[in-house]
């Protein structure tokens, strides 16, 4: 599948499906050698990580258990609202654990540092961040993200996880939407 698939909603392809492979491939062996010896707890925040948890997990070798967390502030838009709501809780304790946060984009920033905090507030011995994306022009609130795949402009992408109004989640690279789609 490519751009042209999705007719005239995608604008270009900003990163495609063996960049982000080859890209996962380092940041896996990075985690393996950073975890070494310790029993790592993978967080991935719904439903936009579940792509990047999938397929990141998948190349550890290390074992790690797995738990979600729904949060979101961006509704239906493109916009952050600012406001961190819960919709789903992790159904593991994270008191002592060392746990990575498994993201697919750092956009403000906002919800990454609101999780961050909440995680650390809980206990955890640590708690750090591998991102597929972040827009370094977005940025409200820095976070310090231990791992990221790919820094990219501020505009609004979609794929590989990333929706617009839910849709284009599951094309397998990650690319910019026509402004018709969403000023329609
Ligand atoms: O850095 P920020 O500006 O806070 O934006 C990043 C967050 O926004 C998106 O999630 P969203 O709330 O849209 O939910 P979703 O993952 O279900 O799409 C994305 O998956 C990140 O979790
Ligand atoms: N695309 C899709 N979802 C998002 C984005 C984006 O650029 N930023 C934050 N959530
Ligand atoms: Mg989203």
């Amino acid at each position: 599948m490519d751009a042209s698939d999705m007719g005239e909603d995608l604008t270009k392809v900003l990163v495609d499906a063996d960049q982000i492979d080859r890209r996962l491939d380092q940041i896996a062996a990075q985690i393996d050698r950073d975890y070494a010896g310790r029993d790592l707890l993978l967080v991935g925040v719904l439903k936009g990580a579940v792509v990047v948890m999938a397929d990141l997990s998948r190349k550890l070798h290390s074992p790690v258990e797995i738990d979600w967390m729904a949060v979101s502030s961006y509704g239906s838009g493109t916009k952050s609202s600012g406001v961190v709501r819960i919709l789903k809780d992790l159904d593991t304790d994270v008191h002592d654990r060392d746990v990575l946060i498994v993201e697919d984009i750092i956009d403000s920033g906002l919800t990454l540092s609101w999780l961050k905090d909440n995680l650390e507030t809980r206990g955890a011995s640590s708690v750090r961040i591998a991102a597929l994306l972040r827009k370094p022009d977005a940025v409200k609130v820095e976070v310090e993200v231990a791992y990221v795949g790919f820094d990219i402009p501020n505009e609004f992408v979609v794929g590989y996880g990333l929706d617009y109004d839910e849709r284009y989640r599951h094309l397998p690279f990650v690319g910019t939407l026509a402004p018709h789609v969403y000023s329609d």
